[in-house]
């Protein structure tokens, strides 16, 4: 038997198909941005005025689809790129990118901002409005643009008291300030947050409105084509492995379209290769990485199985929308709207308004629906809801099956 130390000499010798891994990693920016070339084209239309009339508007702009669709990284590239550019004309913009996820309140997303422009905040005492105030004083002194990127924006619409919400979208309002120096990116995954938000809110921040469609399978191959280049050795992937995974995941064939989820399938499959000892990966390696990425689906799918006709119905009116809609969450209304015409077209009797919240509390815990409390608007709050898994065709279809399973037993 080997002893403990020679296995891992020899596994830390053992070759690997993976050049630099670190190239297929979520947070790596990519030179080129296949299929998303017009997407940096309307961007640099939208922020031209910085260039052609500096200072005359704070431009807004935000971006929308679902997850996995290139939002982050377009924003940052096409931020980078058009600070450069512009230099050249005599211009100075920064880009500053922030997640609302990760800075969740005003101040500790007005902290970041003035970070990354590399300036120093007093560490206590300050309100997020005086620190905005610095930074524009900042910005003037410099003759400086910059354009904010706010990433995930949903969640500070979701959980930031009305007024702050106002603060950063209506700040020219509250800074008297001849110049404006600070344009927008929102970037924002389901566009109903904005509905619930006061029209006078609304309107400035859905002035120009980018939507980033999943991607087709065809677009999929080429993304990962061009990861296979840089972060694996040459002729390491087999085309049969990237057909697969782009074929799995594209929007035009039942899947996601989502990105992320394909270069991880790759990197996974990659591992897989180097741990079962092959120089090359093979479909056979990509199908194996699909399926450990889709057990959690598995599991869910298997929850399924339990539910009873009508919280099943409810699974497949959000699917419904999901599919007709093109979007993720959906007001509680919404959903129950749709269940009651499933009720109708199947014959059966609708649940009351609390059997059905009770179901939606149930679906909650299994793991299958998330719900999310929409923004504090005007118009008071709303429970929006997801699957918490995409509603593919496939899932459509074993999910009807069970329906037509559910009801024939109902009436025997
Ligand atoms: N057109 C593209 N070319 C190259 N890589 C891409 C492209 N689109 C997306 N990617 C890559 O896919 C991954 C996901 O992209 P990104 O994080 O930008 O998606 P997103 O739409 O912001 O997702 P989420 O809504 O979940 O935050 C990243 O690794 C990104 O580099």
């Amino acid at each position: 038997m080997a002893l403990p130390s020679d296995i891992i000499n020899s596994s830390l010798n053992s070759p690997s198909v993976l050049k630099d891994g670190s190239k297929l990693n979520p947070d790596y920016i990519p030179e080129r941005l296949p299929h998303r070339e017009d997407k940096l084209k309307e961007l640099t239309i939208a922020f031209r005025d910085i260039v052609n009339e500096p200072g005359k508007s704070s431009v807004r702009v935000v971006i929308t689809g679902r997850t996995g669709t290139g939002k982050t990284v377009t924003a940052r590239i096409f931020g980078k790129a058009f600070a450069e550019q512009v230099k050249n004309r005599g211009i100075k913009v920064e880009y500053v990118h922030v997640n609302c996820h990760r800075e969740r309140t005003l101040y500790l997303i007005t902290l970041k901002i003035a970070e990354q422009l590399k300036l120093s905040i007093p560490p206590r005492g300050l309100s997020s409005q005086e620190v905005f105030k610095i930074i524009h004083e900042y910005l003037e002194r410099r003759n400086m643009y910059v354009i904010i990127t706010l990433d995930e924006f949903d969640y500070f619409l979701n959980s930031s008291p009305p007024e702050d919400i106002y603060f950063i979208v209506r700040l020219y309002d509250e800074l008297a300030v001849n110049v404006k120096r600070v344009s927008y990116i929102f970037i924002i995954r389901d566009l109903t947050t904005l509905s619930s938000l006061d029209k006078t809110v609304r309107d400035h921040i859905a002035r120009d409105i980018i939507e980033f469609p999943p991607y087709k399978s065809n677009e999929l191959y080429d993304i990962l084509q061009d990861r296979v280049k840089i972060a694996f050795y040459d002729g390491t992937v087999s085309d049969d492995a990237v057909k697969f995974i782009s074929d799995i995941n594209g929007f035009d064939k039942g899947g996601s379209g989502n990105a992320r989820l394909s270069i991880e399938t790759l990197e996974l499959a990659g591992r897989i290769a180097d741990a079962e000892g092959s120089p090359i990966v093979t479909v056979e390696h990509a199908k194996k990485a699909n399926s450990r990425l889709n057990e959690e689906a598995s599991i869910i799918l298997d929850e399924l199985n339990y539910l009873e006709l009508h919280p099943m119905l409810l699974v497949k009116a959000l699917i419904n929308l999901s599919k007709r809609e093109k979007k993720e969450s959906f007001p509680i209304g919404e959903v129950e709207d749709e269940y009651s015409r499933l009720c109708e077209l199947l014959g059966v009797e609708p649940r009351r308004h609390t059997q059905v919240f009770e179901y939606m509390r149930r679906l909650k815990l299994m793991g299958i629906i998330n719900t999310q409390q929409s923004g504090k608007g005007m118009r008071g709050r709303t429970t929006l809801l997801s699957l918490t898994f995409p509603a593919s065709q496939e899932l459509d279809d074993y999910v009807t099956k069970l329906i037509g399973a559910l009801k024939n037993s109902e009436q025997k």
